[in-house]
């Protein structure tokens, strides 16, 4: 549709020089700080202020696991030195704490959005021409907005599959688990992934029996054997039952009250029966009725949208970021989005291709990972030197009883430079971003084999680790 046609149809359209579709991560970056600079610009959200992350994933997610990890402490006080009489676990309190923080950290996006200037405007947008969004609000009234430039950050929700039954079963997804305010009797998951794992622990340790079902071999299956394995033992050894190379062929029941998996594994018939059926199988993007075509804005195969390395669209001046582009699915990268598209939109020409992608898995410990895998560089030919500690050989970790896991880094074979790092123990997340600072800036691993750090602090660990590298 023309310009001019489009304004005819819509007389009442209102023109923004910029209009975020989605408050993600990236969307919301990207409207405070252009807004900052004096544009006029409109962020349509539908639900959620401030996106997924404050609202129902990262943050309340590892509240809920705090409280869990709170659990488990009081379950083993006697161990160091603290009796107790009675305990119990009242899922109504934990779930006020998280509520109460995800209230807080809603009020401060409102106050963000405000101090930039920024409209927020809630409702469901679609296009309904290029750069031209319809937004219908709850109470009916529908506006159109056009944008000199728009930016599509609407994020991905849970995949439930086709499986037979299982949409019957209304399933929990993570929104929903996030928000139970008993303890499950028996709470199965399908999906052994980072949403998987991270809640059966979490589950199990308020006191529910849990059943972890994958379909493939192991838990976190692209990362390396000694991982999957580690955390297998993990949580095995906290009483989760892992079932793994599954294939669920139909669901009986209704989650809340019974339901049965029908599954085969290893050719053989299975059942297992339980109270909760949560689904944590992956991701499907926020893209199809979202009227992308009628604006020229092509998806790719799995409906994420079309972005080059300045994640720009196949519509002029339509950008997209954060998990609807495909970025990997993590919040930091989605802020890095918003740092690439805002580059962009003032004349530069930042780009993704070759970022760092850490990620961290917050299990109890914790799973922390940067640059090449095992896996990945035998994949890839990359020839590496490995160097490889328990965490027992941390000395703070004694002084914790969280002596959990391993830490391992590739290093090249002909420099000094580190390829790859990964932690699974007590306070990995945190040992990530020294090894990531000397990464990025090409430094050799030698800095952190002799740099002094405070002891007993994890980071002493670094010395160990990066002391055992073989020799070139
Ligand atoms: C349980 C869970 C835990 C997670 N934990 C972590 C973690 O610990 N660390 C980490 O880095 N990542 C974590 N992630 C991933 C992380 O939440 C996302 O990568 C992150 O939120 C980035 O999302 P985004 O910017 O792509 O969009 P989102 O934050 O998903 O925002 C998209 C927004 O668009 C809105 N929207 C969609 N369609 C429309 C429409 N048509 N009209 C109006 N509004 C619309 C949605 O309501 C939503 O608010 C977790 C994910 C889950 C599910
Ligand atoms: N700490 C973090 O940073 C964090 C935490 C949670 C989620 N996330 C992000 O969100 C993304 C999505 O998480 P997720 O766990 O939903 O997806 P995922 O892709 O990480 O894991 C999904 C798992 O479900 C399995 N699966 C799929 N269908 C199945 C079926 N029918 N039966 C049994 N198993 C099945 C898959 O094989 C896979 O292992 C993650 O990849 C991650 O990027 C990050």
């Amino acid at each position: 549709m023309s310009e001019e046609n489009t304004l005819n149809q819509y007389p009442d359209t209102e023109e923004y020089d910029l209009v975020v579709l989605g408050s993600g991560a990236a969307g919301k970056l990207i409207s405070w700080t252009l807004g900052k600079k004096g544009m006029k610009i409109a962020v349509v959200e539908r639900q959620y202020v401030g996106g997924a992350c404050p609202n129902i994933a990262c943050l309340p997610s590892k509240n809920i696991i705090h409280s869990a990890k709170v659990a488990n402490y009081v379950r083993q006080s006697e161990s160091f030195g603290i009796t107790k009489e009675k305990w119990q676990i009242d899922m109504s309190a934990v779930r006020e704490r998280k509520r109460r923080m995800v209230t807080d950290l809603v009020n401060i996006h409102h106050d963000l959005y405000k101090q930039s200037g920024v409209d927020l405007i809630m409702g469901e947008g679609q296009f309904v021409a290029p750069k031209t969004l319809s937004v219908k609000s709850s109470n009916g009234g529908v506006r159109i907005l056009k944008g000199k430039r728009i930016v599509i950050n609407t994020g991905t929700h849970a995949a439930i599959g086709t499986t037979p039954g299982l949409q019957d079963a209304n399933p929990l997804t993570h929104v929903e688990a996030l928000e139970l305010n008993l303890v499950p009797e028996h709470f199965i998951i399908l999906g052994g992934g980072f949403v998987g794992i991270e809640f059966a622990q979490a589950m199990r340790r308020f006191g529910s029996k849990v059943t972890l079902i994958e379909r493939n071999g192991s838990l976190i299956h692209r990362e390396d054997d000694d991982i999957s394995e580690e955390l297998y033992n993990v949580l095995s050894e906290e009483g989760v039952d892992i079932i793994t190379s599954a294939h669920i062929v139909s669901v009986e029941g209704k989650s809340g009250q019974f339901v049965k998996i029908n599954y085969m594994q290893k050719d053989m018939t299975k059942v297992i029966e339980g109270s909760h059926l949560m689904v944590a199988a992956g991701r499907i993007p926020n893209t199809s009725g979202i009227g992308l075509e009628l604006a020229g804005i092509e998806v790719t195969r799995h409906g994420y949208i079309k972005v080059n390395d300045r994640l720009e669209t196949t519509a002029t001046d339509v950008w997209a970021a954060g998990e609807c582009a495909g970025s990997p699915h993590f919040t930091h990268i989605s802020e890095n989005d918003f740092h690439v598209v805002v580059d962009n939109i003032l004349g530069g020409n930042k780009v993704t291709t070759g970022r760092q992608v850490p990620f961290c898995m917050f299990t109890d410990p914790e799973l922390a990972r940067i640059g090449l895998s095992e896996k990945e560089a035998q994949e890839q030919g990359v020839a590496y030197r490995l160097a490889k500690i328990p965490f027992g050989a941390i000395l703070r970790t004694r002084t914790l009883s969280e002596t959990k896991g391993f830490m391992k880094a590739l290093v090249d074979t002909e420099s000094d430079r580190i390829l790859g790092f990964c932690a699974f123990g007590v306070e990995a997340g945190e040992l990530l971003a020294p090894v990531q600072v000397v990464m990025s800036a090409q430094l050799p691993y030698t800095i952190l084999r002799d740099m002094i750090f405070s002891h007993p602090t994890m980071a002493e660990g670094l010395n160990s680790l990066f002391g055992s590298v073989p020799a070139r």
